[in-house]
């Protein structure tokens, strides 16, 4: 039984952060505990991002607190640490529904709230934002601070130092960017940066800060001139310039991001400062959660769980995932070849890596949250004959669009790419949905798309994928499958051909990927074949003529959009052969879809057994067929 979320009356009477403002500042810390402990349970029972989430109540609180919001725009990066955020923006009573249908959503959303300044997910904008809101603040001539909270990991993208050049000569702009840094990304954190800011939270630089910061920083407004001289001066006495200052930001800190009493007046002396700032703020991932504190990887997105007991490892689940079968066979393949290099862009845990990182750590990059970086030191690793595979979610390969063409296929290097999350993600909605790598693969030259059915297809997809001399993308969505077994080896399947999986009459339905299984559920119903198409890039041709030249009218199906997708692939084809059939093509709509659990989201959108059965018999060229016996 869960423990009821635990009320004690400071958090209840806040709906807005008007009313946060208005509590005496002693208030704060109790408040903030409360909110702590009102997360933790309400996460526990929907589940969601948590560790995340605990390392910024304080910063939240704290930055409601001293800045005039909504009116003072805060952009939060990623955006999957703003339940805090949430709650004290009069949502705390809509928490239950956190990312379900028709629910509070797990990232900011402009329609949701106008608390939340800018929609967030994919990380590493915030800046980039924030720096729009200011410099538009400044041209309508607003008095309006812009804030950008952005992770330790998302500083580490480009678009994050695209951002920071920019900023750093626009001394007019209000904006204030907080680095919050607690040391990890999802996984440890990894690169220079991360080094870099280990340097300056040494003993050499946090301890002389934090007496600078406390002494000089705190004092009465009327000395703030001096102090700021005085801080100035100090940190060149004591503090060699940081990276920050060099972009033309004033660096402050690094400062314990869970003091109130250190943020507040440092925040409220920031405000009055002229030109970019940029604050350091050190916090602790899964703070005031034991648990969570000692393994925010396993605490970053838990399931349901009772914050008593902590997170249950999991009964044997009863079949893989298909992160777990990439991850299989990325460790048989490497240990088979010794030219595999296995890429991540910072999702070692969500993509199944764990093992291969631990039996093969000299042929693993993490390379940070930095997809455009890794597609390209893919292709430089093709260059020299090695054969990397970059594991990357459908959602962030759109990071790397331009890599993806003109560094890896222009050149035809051999790179493959496991597309993880492809189709409905869930939960996460439509940032995250891995809706559009058929389409926006498909128009590239020298570039193949496979898509395995189920888990034991997936594993030979990826054999014969890897087996290929140009880029092929092999995509795969989240969670398990039909829970076929896996080969027994790494022998693969025939490059660019499906399979007729039923034979029926009048309809063929083409399956692309695991659309598949519910595709032969609905067959029995409506006497229809069902091909396995396999490859949406290039088709199956021959296959294809087969179905056209045997049946009345074709269905295709694939768990991504329809603009541009297989079926517009088939469409395409048919004309090109000039065997003109009626296609119903189903698919992803154009339009976004929002979060929810994935299999309602997929019955909602018509794509489970019942629904393809129920689009079929409403479809006039079907409908209209004379029945069978007639025929
Ligand atoms: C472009 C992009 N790539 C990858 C991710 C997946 N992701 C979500 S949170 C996260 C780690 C963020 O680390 P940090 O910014 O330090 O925030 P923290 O979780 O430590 O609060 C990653 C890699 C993402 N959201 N966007
Ligand atoms: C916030 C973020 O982008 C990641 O934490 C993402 O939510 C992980 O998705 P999975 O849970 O599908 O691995
Ligand atoms: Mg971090």
């Amino acid at each position: 039984m869960m423990n009821p979320t635990p009320m004690t009356g400071l958090l209840e009477t806040i709906h807005s952060p008007a009313d946060l403002r208005r509590l005496p500042r002693a208030q704060l810390r109790p408040l903030a505990d409360e909110l702590r402990q009102f997360l933790l349970h309400s996460v526990a029972q929907t589940g969601g991002h948590l560790s995340s989430n605990l390392g910024t109540v304080e910063l939240t609180v704290a930055l409601h607190y001293v800045f005039n919001t909504p009116h003072d725009r805060l952009v939060w990066d990623v955006g999957h640490q703003t339940y805090p955020h949430k709650i004290l923006t009069g949502r705390r009573e809509r928490m239950h529904t956190l990312r379900q249908w028709g629910g509070v959503s797990g990232f900011p959303v402009r329609t949701e709230s106008e608390y939340d300044t800018f929609g967030t997910a994919h990380s590493s904008t915030s800046i980039s934002a924030a720096l729009g809101m200011a410099v538009a603040a400044q041209q309508q001539g607003t008095d309006r601070h812009a804030v950008a909270v952005i992770g330790d990991g998302a500083m580490t993208a480009g678009m994050a130092f695209e951002a920071l050049n920019n900023a750093g000569v626009l001394e007019q702009a209000k904006l204030l960017v907080i680095l919050n840094d607690n040391d990890m990304s999802i996984s440890p954190p990894v690169g220079a940066l991360n080094r870099y800011l280990g340097q300056l939270l040494s003993g050499r630089f946090y301890s002389a800060a934090k007496q600078v910061g406390k002494q000089v920083l705190g004092v009465a407004p009327p000395l703030l001139e001096l102090a700021r001289r005085l801080e100035e001066g100090a940190k060149g006495l004591v503090l060699p310039i940081t990276l920050f200052e060099k972009f033309g930001f004033n660096y402050i800190g690094p400062i314990d991001g869970h003091d109130l009493d250190a943020l507040i007046p440092m925040l409220e002396n920031i405000r009055r400062l002229p030109g970019p700032q940029f604050l350091h703020v050190v916090t602790k991932k899964g703070q005031g959660y034991k648990l969570a504190e000692a393994d925010p990887i396993a605490y970053h997105g838990p399931g349901k769980f009772d914050p008593a007991v902590g997170l249950q490892s999991p009964a044997q689940a009863p079949r893989l995932t298909f992160s777990q079968v990439f991850g299989r066979w990325l460790c048989d393949m490497a240990a088979h070849d010794e030219r595999l290099v296995g890429i991540t862009p910072a999702m070692r845990e969500g993509s199944g890596m764990v093992e291969f990182h631990q039996r093969f750590p000299e042929r693993y990059h993490d390379v940070g949250i930095a997809e455009q970086h890794a597609v390209t030191f893919a292709a430089g690793l093709a260059c020299e004959g090695l054969k990397p595979v970059v594991a990357i979610y459908s959602t962030f390969l759109q990071r790397a669009y331009d890599q993806l063409i003109h560094d890896v296929a222009l050149q035809k290097l051999p790179v493959l790419f496991a597309l993880d999350r492809a189709g409905i993600v869930g939960a996460d909605g439509p940032t995250h949905a891995g809706a559009y790598d058929i389409p926006f693969l498909r128009c590239i030259p020298n570039v193949s798309i496979a898509c395995p059915a189920d888990e034991a297809e997936c594993y030979q997809l990826l054999c014969t994928a890897y087996q290929q001399a140009h880029p092929v993308a092999v995509r795969y969505p989240r969670g398990s499958g039909a829970g076929t077994p896996l080969p027994s080896d790494l022998q693969g399947l025939p490059f660019a051909q499906g399979e007729v999986r039923r034979r029926g009459q009048r309809v063929a339905l083409l399956a692309f990927g695991t659309l598949l299984y519910p595709a032969l559920q609905a067959a029995e119903r409506l006497n229809a074949t069902v091909a396995n198409m396999r490859w949406a890039k290039p088709l199956d041709r021959a296959l294809l003529r087969e179905l056209a030249q045997q049946h009345d009218c074709l269905v295709t199906l694939e768990e991504g959009a329809l603009a541009g997708g297989a079926g517009s692939a088939v469409l395409e084809a048919l004309q090109e052969e000039g065997l003109l059939r009626p296609v119903l093509r189903l698919g992803l709509p154009d339009r976004f879809i929002e979060h929810g659990d994935p299999h309602k989201l997929m019955t909602l959108l018509g794509l489970d057994a019942a629904g393809i059965e129920a689009s079929v018999h409403a479809w006039p060229a079907f409908a209209e067929l004379p029945a069978a016996s007639d025929a």
